[in-house]
């Protein structure tokens, strides 16, 4: 199973590499383009056809081979409870899903099931609101890398002008600190004191999120040779995204894409999608969708877990598919290093030549908000530019 190979090489609608100044990628805003259109699914409903800005080439759009993608059900309860055979087995699952594609479910991983239910089921609430209301979720205040891209978006097109995508986000960082109110202050200082229980479902799901994305990582460890605690000390003090993603039903589907091909520039991501199915990985030279299982969790490595283990995982291009009848909803936790960190892979056995320099997320962040490449090459690309650029 290969996932390298590239659909499309293209470069969505922004300025070119070298236009890009090094001095500016750790700053959170991205060059903003003019506004083209108002994402309102409520009005576009009754059109026809879709605005142009929303069609993407026919070589992206609804290519959809029937072929889901085999993943396998990587049950964690053995191995958070210390069995030996459970955990041996765990880590060879993942080592031939990770070193294939990147993608994995994983049961019997403790989040409390009414949990997981709420924190998607209490979003339509949110998106349901008139616009001018959910642009209240923009967000305000936070310096830190990546705040530009918080908040409430509609298709991304305040950033992007062309190629949109159908959908809908709700975007926060999560980070674990004293206290621990940060997601329920944001959505009471954003979206007013009435979000505060919903604050803390989503409080308490990134909490969940977290504690996770810690186990995945030592197994992750296991699974490669690498000291059982070293990617769960690095992610300690992370600071994630969450991210809520709304797809409207969309009345000409095969134009258009609800996320648009892209590798996860982050480490890991835990993916809660609902019943209705949409996310499609590219592997073996085709768009194999990812059928939801009831209890499950995606999981998947992402750009910087690839740089973390020098290439041996793979960090895999996937895209989510809109429908004409039915809305779908999604949940993406993307666990991230603390900005400064250095990403790096452990000294020992993951081997020599390194594949990729060192860097930290604030970098890598910065330039993905200036350059999405739908394709699977950013990674490669900013090792590229960081080569070329002045230290
Ligand atoms: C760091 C991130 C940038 C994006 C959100 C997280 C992880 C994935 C990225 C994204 C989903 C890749 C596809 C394009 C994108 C613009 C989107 O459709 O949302 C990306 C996110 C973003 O830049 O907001
Ligand atoms: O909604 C989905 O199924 C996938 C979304 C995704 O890939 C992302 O937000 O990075
Ligand atoms: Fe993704």
């Amino acid at each position: 199973m290969e996932c390298s190979s590239n659909p499309t090489p293209l470069l969505l609608c922004h300025p070119p590499l070298d236009n890009l100044d090094k001095e500016k990628s750790t700053v959170d805003t991205n060059g903003s383009v003019d506004r083209v259109i108002a994402f309102d699914p409520s009005a576009l409903r009754h059109q026809r056809k879709i605005p142009a800005a929303f069609i993407w080439p026919s070589i992206d759009a609804a290519s959809t081979d029937d072929d889901g993608l085999a993943v396998p059900a990587v049950d964690l309860s053995g191995f958070a409870g210390g069995d030996a055979a459970a955990t041996a087995r765990a880590a060879a699952q993942v080592r031939a899903a990770c070193g294939a594609h990147g993608f994995f479910h994983v049961i019997g991983h403790g989040v409390d099931a009414c949990l997981a239910r709420d924190a998607l089921s209490c979003m339509a609430g949110f998106f349901a609101l008139p616009r001018a209301r959910k642009l209240r979720g923009r967000g305000r205040g936070s310096r830190s890398a990546g705040s530009a891209m918080w908040g409430y978006a509609g298709a991304h097109a305040e950033r992007f002008t062309c190629m949109l995508p159908w959908k809908e986000t709700l975007s926060f960082g999560y980070r674990e600190l004293g206290g621990d109110r940060g997601v329920v202050d944001y959505f009471t200082s954003n979206l007013g004191e009435e979000f505060e229980s919903m604050g803390w479902i989503y409080q308490k799901y990134c909490k969940a999120m977290k504690d996770l994305s810690l186990t995945v990582m030592e197994l992750l460890a296991v699974s490669l040779g690498v000291e059982r605690s070293h990617y769960r000390d690095f992610f300690e003090d992370s600071s994630s995204i969450m991210r809520l993603n709304y797809y409207p039903p969309c009345q000409e589907p095969e134009l258009t894409l609800g996320t648009g091909p892209h590798c996860d520039p982050t480490a890991l991501t835990i993916l809660h999608q609902d019943d209705v199915g949409g996310l499609e990985v590219f592997a073996d030279g085709r768009w194999r969708p990812v059928r939801p299982v009831d209890g499950a969790l995606v999981v998947n490595i992402g750009d910087t877990f690839m740089a973390l283990c020098n290439g041996r995982y793979k960090s895999c291009l996937h895209r989510a598919v809109v429908n004409r009848q039915q809305e779908r909803r999604s949940l993406a936790f993307f666990l991230c290093p603390q900005e400064d960190r250095v990403v790096r892979p452990p000294s020992g056995n993951l081997g020599a030549p390194r594949l990729y320099p060192d860097f930290t997320w604030a970098e890598f962040l910065g330039f993905t908000q200036r350059q999405y490449r739908v394709d699977a090459r950013t990674l490669q690309a900013f090792t590229e530019w960081l080569g070329q650029s002045p230290s």
